[in-house]
């Protein structure tokens, strides 16, 4: 069976994204499935340095579409540089966000626009996109409360944005699954641990079925 699958994994602040990915990769492994596991803005050296300026939150001044546009120079140089030679080497990717907090943060919540997001995002990766894309669907104030109550790392300049901002996140997101409702599903984040995981490998085993 073909197992390079490019996987993403979407959702707003908190949703669980991180933790089930490790959770997922380990279970992946355990079936002998060779996954690199990354993480955007990010994942190789160039697009972790301009995930510092991005995420920085005394940059305070940066306008919206040098954001959008640092966010898909990051994405740029770490699809050709990390994702694409991983997949032709035959190993299943699991991205933690993609393109699609993209279209979600840039396009919907600062209002630069969907389709004016996605036309930069083309010039940086092509037409190039997931096999399959997990939305970890959350109230953003659940997701904020569990950042502020397990306080375990810094928080960004996207996170302390205002509650009605994440609100608008999480819409983007619901926009953006109504023109992609074939390669995007929606998980409910809202549940424990063990039942995201298990909602998750279901997707992810059905994905590799269809293969
Ligand atoms: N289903 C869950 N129920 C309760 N707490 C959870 C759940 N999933 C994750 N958490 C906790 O919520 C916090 C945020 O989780 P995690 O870092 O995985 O989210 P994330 O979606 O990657 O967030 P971000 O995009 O903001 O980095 C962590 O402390 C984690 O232990
Ligand atoms: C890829 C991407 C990310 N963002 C935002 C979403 C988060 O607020 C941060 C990344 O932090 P995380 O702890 O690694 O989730 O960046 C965005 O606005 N646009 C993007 O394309």
């Amino acid at each position: 069976m073909k197992s390079n699958l490019f996987i993403t994994f979407e959702g707003p602040e908190g949703a669980g994204k991180t933790t089930i990915l490790t959770r997922i990769t380990e279970r992946l492994r355990e079936n002998n499935i060779d996954v690199l596991a990354t993480r955007e803005p990010g994942g190789i050296e160039i697009a972790e340095k301009i995930r510092e300026v991005i995420l920085n939150p005394e940059n305070t001044a940066m306008d919206e579409r040098t954001e959008a546009l640092l966010y898909a120079a990051a994405r740029s140089q770490h699809f050709f540089e990390k994702v694409e030679p991983a997949m032709k080497a035959g190993k299943m990717i699991l991205c933690d966000r993609f393109i699609d907090s993209s279209l979600a943060y840039q396009g919907y919540a600062r209002g630069i626009g969907i389709d004016e997001v996605l036309s930069i995002n083309e010039f940086a990766i092509g037409k190039r996109m997931p096999d399959l894309t997990i939305l970890f669907d959350l109230n953003p104030a659940v997701g904020l409360a569990r950042i502020h109550a397990h306080n375990e790392r810094e928080l960004n300049r996207l996170d302390v944005e205002s509650l009605s901002f994440h609100e608008k996140v999480r819409e983007g997101y619901h926009e953006v699954v109504k023109r992609y409702p074939n390669r995007i599903k929606v998980v409910n984040a809202d549940q424990s641990v063990e039942n995201v995981v298990e909602d998750v490998w279901r997707l992810i085993c059905e994905s590799l079925d269809e293969k």
